[in-house]
């Protein structure tokens, strides 16, 4: 039996649109293949988050379409998928034709919500990390006054953002016509963004939280949550894993969250977190934990002035 995802409702979205709040990443070298979405669907997932980036769009859509014939989903409404917009195609005239180019990719006639991935415009010929002349504060006024023509056309059911800073989101908010349904960032007990979280709250801007388990064997990320001695405490006692006690602390703070596995068991177990709470007390250890910040913009990048800055307005 598929479990049965919680969700939330995101404002300024067609159709009441809702978010289920644990979702599948697929960011991943090499790309995802299909029958491991397939797993995924079956175990329960129905919230998929990919990217133009990720290369992960093409086998997202093939499985998508060999769900529906096998029946394991009777629509494609039934699933939520994000894709982002991708900083070389931050520019008011490309960001049409790179969400109809993830459209077909996904063999899909529209997203749920589309994303700018990193508040950053690229060159075409931008290499990691890029060259200063390859890289540019974003447009926003330009970028979102398409991106809202995307939602307007009804190519997407949402808009937002991701890896936005409250100062980001300022500027953003005094220009939007659509303001943004998400803002999907960094988040887990290591890195809790409380300033955002709560400006995103007074905003009514949903928060998802992306590397919710310290994005282990990524070419940043580490074992520190999956290994950290509060949360495997914390675990023994409640027979649970420091991912599932990692995973119901984002919960419980009132965001969704995008946890990558492509192994079966852990699917499941990264979806087993809603019949269960955390104490107070455990709640209060998590959240004292020393934070550290682990996609570095400026590593990412390039060690340019103004994207230290933007790492240091977190
Ligand atoms: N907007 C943005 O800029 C970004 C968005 N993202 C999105 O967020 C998604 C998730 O983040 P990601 O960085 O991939 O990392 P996660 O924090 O989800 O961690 C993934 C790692 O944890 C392992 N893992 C998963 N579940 C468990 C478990 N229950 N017990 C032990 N290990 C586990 C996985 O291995 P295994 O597969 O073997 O289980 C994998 O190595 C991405 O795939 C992407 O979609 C990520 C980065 C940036
Ligand atoms: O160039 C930088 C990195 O690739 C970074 O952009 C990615 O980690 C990305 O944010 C993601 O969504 O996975």
């Amino acid at each position: 039996m598929a479990i049965v995802v919680p969700k939330v409702t995101l404002n300024n979205c067609d159709d009441d649109l809702s978010i289920p709040i644990v979702g599948m990443g697929t960011s991943s070298s090499p790309p995802v293949d299909p029958e491991t979405i397939i797993e995924a669907i079956k175990v329960g997932y129905r919230h998929f988050d990919t990217a133009s980036l990720y290369m992960t769009e093409q086998p997202l859509g093939e499985a998508i379409a060999e769900a529906l014939r096998l029946g394991l989903i009777k629509s494609r409404d039934e699933l939520y998928i994000t894709s982002k917009l991708w900083c070389t195609s931050a520019d008011k005239d490309l960001v049409m034709p790179a969400i109809k180019k993830s459209l077909r990719n996904l063999q899909l006639e529209y997203l749920d919500m589309y994303l700018i991935h990193w508040p950053i415009k690229l060159s075409e010929e931008a290499q990691f990390p890029a060259q200063k002349e390859h890289i540019f504060p974003l447009d926003i006024k330009s970028v979102w006054e398409a991106m809202e023509e995307c939602k307007n056309l009804g190519l997407t059911k949402g808009i937002g953002v991701s890896n936005f800073t409250c100062k980001n989101l300022e500027e953003l908010l005094s220009i939007a016509r659509i303001p943004p349904a998400v803002n999907q960032v960094e988040l887990n007990p290591l890195w809790r963004q409380k300033k955002l979280r709560e400006f995103c709250k007074e905003k009514g801007i949903h928060v998802t939280a992306y590397s919710p388990l310290g994005s282990f064997k990524t070419s940043w990320g580490d074992n520190r949550i999956l290994e950290c001695d509060v949360l495997q405490e914390i675990a023994k006692a409640k027979g649970k894993t420091a991912a599932q006690i990692s995973l119901r602390w984002l919960y419980e703070q009132g965001v969704s969250m995008v946890a990558k596995s492509f192994n079966k068991e852990r699917m499941k177990q990264n979806l087993e977190i809603f019949d269960w709470s955390l104490t107070q007390e455990e709640s209060n250890k998590i959240s004292q934990l020393p934070q550290r910040k682990g996609l570095k913009v400026a590593s990412a990048f390039g060690p340019h002035d103004w994207l230290l800055d933007l790492d240091a307005e977190n």
